[in-house]
């Protein structure tokens, strides 16, 4: 697959603090990357050097096989989408959309035809003569989209954008880029700190963490194989136990749904007495809560069954989980 941007050891400091630690990273063509992190692990410093907004200190950028470390923001055939996502409040809609036809003094009947295909792909053929205002948060945020995509750029870079959004919008907004991304084939950077939406969206995430990345792979491999203690926590929840003597590791991790609430007889690889705290209906899953005599809680999901025996608060149950579902964590990868 064609490498369509590289970072090479990249590193941005303002002052005393770095905002971001010499990062290597490629992007494939037409990959939906997510940059997800805590606030200020470095995400939009990252993708503001991407963009050509912020100068980085030390190392390269490399855009479709150029070096482009030094090339001016317009020249990087780049569309970007903010969170503050300002449409011109008075253009219509499809001048909005024009406007960056206009600006690269296409012919008017072309900008006409790109504008009328833009508002079809996101499914707004009727509004075009309205004023931003005139429209819901969900729609000014499509119109943004087409803004930004009506020119073709191949790679697009999104910062939050959704972060505004109530959480109804946000889902169906979800939906709608991904259909988008699919449609235009472009490469899409997207930056957020919500984990679900990571996971929803992306070919593959960027865990960031403390200005470097801490993680780099599919949703499943994140969630499944987190390599560290710090991503492990950020994705999911994580029940940390202790660590076999023979294996190297300071410590390991299950994930909820791989404990499990044993029945009388049931055998597992390791299987540990608790004391049940509470368990919670949650429709096909029932979650556990449950302390062990060390003081530590762990957290079981698991299938809800009608006809099994209905558990108390304070009982005492055996947890057990399978040595394949152990995940060994290094405590500082990323760092
Ligand atoms: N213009 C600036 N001047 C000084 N420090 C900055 C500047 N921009 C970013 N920083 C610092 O660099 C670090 C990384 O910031 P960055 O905005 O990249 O993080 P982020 O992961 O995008 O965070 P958030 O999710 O809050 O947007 C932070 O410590 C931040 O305070």
């Amino acid at each position: 697959m064609k490498t369509k941007l590289r970072l090479d050891q990249v590193a941005k400091s303002y002052g005393s603090v770095r905002a971001l630690r010499p990062t290597t990273l490629d992007v494939p063509e037409g990959e939906f990357l997510t940059l997800l992190g805590p606030s200020g692990s470095g995400k939009s410093t990252l993708l503001q050097i991407l963009a050509g907004l912020t100068a980085c200190d030390h190392g390269d950028v490399w855009i479709d096989g150029r070096l482009s470390t030094d090339t001016p923001p317009h020249d990087r055939g780049i569309g970007l989408i903010f969170q503050n996502y300002a449409l011109f409040p008075h253009l219509t809609v499809a001048q909005n959309i024009a406007f960056p036809l206009e600006m690269r003094r296409l012919p008017r009947a072309e900008i006409d035809r790109r504008v009328a295909r833009m508002l079809e792909v996101v499914q707004l053929p009727h509004v075009g003569d309205r004023l931003p205002r005139e429209l819901s948060g969900g729609q000014q945020q499509r119109v943004a989209f087409a803004r930004c995509s009506v020119y073709e750029p191949s790679i697009i870079l999104m910062d939050e954008p959704l972060g505004a959004l109530d959480k109804r919008l946000r889902d169906d907004m979800q939906t709608e880029i991904r259909r988008l991304h699919k449609e235009l084939g472009a490469t899409i950077l997207y930056v957020t700190h919500d984990q679900e939406e990571a996971m929803a969206m992306s070919d593959r995430i960027c865990l960031m963490n403390d200005g470097g990345i801490a993680q780099l792979g599919t949703p499943s491999e994140i969630y499944f194989r987190p390599r560290s203690v710090f991503a492990a926590e950020f994705v999911g929840h994580a029940n940390f136990i202790a660590p076999t003597p023979a294996s190297a590791t300071s410590k390991c991790m299950v994930r909820p749904e791989n404990i499990r609430l044993l029945r009388e007889g049931e055998k597992a690889d390791t299987v540990v007495d608790a004391i049940l705290e509470d368990t919670i209906m949650l429709g096909a899953f029932s979650r556990h809560v449950a302390r062990l005599i060390t003081g530590e809680r762990l957290v079981a999901v698991n299938w809800s069954d009608e006809k099994g025996a209905p558990h108390h608060p304070g009982e005492t149950v055996r947890l057990g989980w399978d040595a394949c579902n152990t995940v060994h964590l290094a405590a500082e990868v990323g760092r």
